[in-house]
């Protein structure tokens, strides 16, 4: 049974999947300090936040059984990524879910500063009937700026256009030809700061973003530009903002978002005229908690249930297409990797991967992470396909791919080379229709054999009775050979024997084994 802690009141329509799997149980739990969370962490497979629980690296360093952070919503700020990954906790996200309340919020906020609605509602409940202060400007004919022309930035864009609004666009992956699509002029930072009457951000906060708008392109703004920002705290500059309100550059500013949250109650946005206040509510509607939840929710049950899964922060997504044909080579690489890591000895310095055949051409990026982990979990706990490469990396092994066109023999061939200080083995593998995943060759020795359960593969010069030897030490000991393989590429030379097993052959049985003065080495393994 998986244990679930669902934080931050996700929506429970959101979460029904979940109470409904019968392989799930769901703790609901909200507003738990640090220390209460790492206290009882340690029990769930599963945790789903928003963006007010803060997972943390000692949260991550309590949760032995963790196996997934769900955060509904975009945002992953809040999720110490560095120590998911080391840990193999999968990080996933719901990033289409919000994308239109958060849109929507900012065209709000747009004309709420564009009219002073907030400021203009406080006086009029307050009994004043003040028709003077609040006159406001229109957004037709205006030029909006949008930094940032990802999921929302785009969607604010299309409305913008709707309102009569001039658009300029910065975002780095922002091609001509999408941008002439869209109707969106190309423009630098300082352009948009030079020419705009509005601003709005909708970039992620990043090292590049931070105050990516600060005192230089407040200086660069035309008088009464107004600035919104429903993305993270921290892009705009917020003294330098304060500053050029003061200074009359600035007419107005609309803030969902703070370089702290909540903002302190001193935080001078807090009693500023000029600047309409919203606590974090671009996601808020009932639309988009419905959906992130769910997509979330399904997200961490394939998870949970070892299914592929797509939306994983610290991992790269992978297209359908390419996942489609990738997917059924999954258990071949794995048990690929099992095989060499538990038949080499010493620490390994370089895995080298070849792809042959059908394989070459497609990204094998997410193959190779199930290689890599099976070589590590020999050697490591707590291996996975999130932080096989990292795990790898920190080590000092090196990973190497490689890609031929050409297979001579099959239509897909997958090799995986193992190199440590003085040795290097090789085992390869295809995926034969009707027949599955086959082991083709191990290191010079072609060989068939199905990968599974209990084998022995002993090494050893090509003599008359060697086979029998083994067969009566195994069979004397109630150890019964399912089948068996040999291969030598000479007569009289070096050989290989691999044999499988129905059951595992005992410890003592194995140094029999190693005695017999014709065997050179004997390798039990188990995949
Ligand atoms: N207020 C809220 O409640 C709320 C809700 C949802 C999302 N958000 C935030 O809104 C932001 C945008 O979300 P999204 O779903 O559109 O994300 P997105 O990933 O679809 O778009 C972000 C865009 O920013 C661009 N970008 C990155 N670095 C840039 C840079 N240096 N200069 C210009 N552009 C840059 C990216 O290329 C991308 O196109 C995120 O910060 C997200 O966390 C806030
Ligand atoms: O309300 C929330 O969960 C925050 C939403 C938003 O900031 C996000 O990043 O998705």
């Amino acid at each position: 049974m998986y244990k679930v802690l669902v934080m931050d009141g996700i929506s429970d329509l959101g979460i029904q999947l979940l109470n409904d799997a019968a392989d799930v149980t769901v703790d609901k739990k909200a507003g738990l300090s640090e220390d209460e969370l790492i206290a009882i962490i340690a029990d769930y497979d599963a945790l789903m936040v928003r963006s007010q629980t803060k997972v943390t690296e000692r949260i991550m360093a309590a949760a032995s059984k963790l196996k997934v952070v769900g955060r509904a919503g975009v945002g992953v700020d809040n999720i110490n990524l560095e120590a998911a990954t080391q840990r193999g906790i999968v990080v996933i996200n719901a990033p289409d879910g919000n994308t239109i309340a958060t849109c929507e919020l900012t065209f709000a906020m747009m004309m709420s500063v564009a009219r002073s609605i907030p400021q203009a509602y406080k006086k009029t409940v307050g009994g004043e009937w003040d028709r003077k202060t609040f006159v406001g400007v229109e957004l037709r004919n205006k030029v909006l700026g949008i930094l940032g022309m990802g999921r929302i930035g785009s969607e604010v864009a299309k409305r913008a256009k709707v309102f009569g609004m001039e658009v300029i666009g910065y975002d780095p992956f922002l091609t001509e030809e999408r941008a002439e699509k869209i109707g969106v002029k190309l423009g630098t930072v300082n352009e948009i700061s030079a020419k705009a009457d509005f601003i709005t951000v909708h970039t992620p906060l990043t090292n590049e973003t931070r105050h990516i708008i600060a005192r230089p392109q407040f200086e660069l703004m035309k008088k009464g530009v107004r600035i919104i920002n429903c993305a993270r705290g921290g892009i705009i500059d917020e003294m330098a903002l304060v500053e050029a309100i003061e200074s009359g550059t600035v007419a107005g500013a609309a803030f969902d978002v703070y370089e702290q949250e909540p903002p302190q109650a001193d935080h001078p946005f807090l009693n500023n005229p000029k600047i309409i206040v919203t606590p974090h509510l671009g996601a808020s509607t009932v639309e988009a908690q419905e959906n992130v939840a769910i997509d979330v929710s399904e997200e961490v049950l394939h998870i949970l249930r070892d299914e592929p899964f797509k939306n994983a922060v610290n991992m790269p997504p992978v297209p359908a297409t390419v996942m489609n044909k990738l997917q059924p080579y999954f258990t071949l690489g794995e048990k690929l990797g099992q095989f060499i890591g538990q038949t080499t000895e010493g620490a390994v310095k370089e895995i080298v991967v070849s792809y042959a055949g059908e394989l070459t051409g497609v990204d094998t990026t997410p193959l190779t992470r199930y290689i890599v982990k099976g070589v590590l979990s020999n050697q490591l706990e707590g291996v996975n396909i999130v932080n096989a490469m990292h795990l790898a990396k920190s080590r000092d092994v090196n990973v190497v791919i490689q890609q031929s066109s050409a297979s001579k023999t099959f239509t897909n061939l997958v090799s995986v080379k193992l190199k440590t200080k003085n040795d290097e083995h090789l085992v390869a593998g295809t995926l034969l229709s009707g027949y599955g995943e086959r082991i083709v060759q191990i290191d010079q020795y072609p060989v068939d054999i199905a990968p599974n359960g209990n084998l022995l593969l002993i090494s050893h010069n090509d003599k008359p009775g060697i086979i029998g030897k083994v067969g009566t030490l195994l069979g004397n000991n109630d150890v019964n050979i399912a089948t068996m393989q040999v291969g030598r590429k000479v007569i009289g030379g070096s050989a290989i024997m691999l044999l499988t097993t129905d059951k595992q052959t005992p410890k003592e049985v194995l140094q029999q084994l190693k005695q017999l003065p014709e065997l050179i080495d004997v390798n039990e393994l188990s995949l």
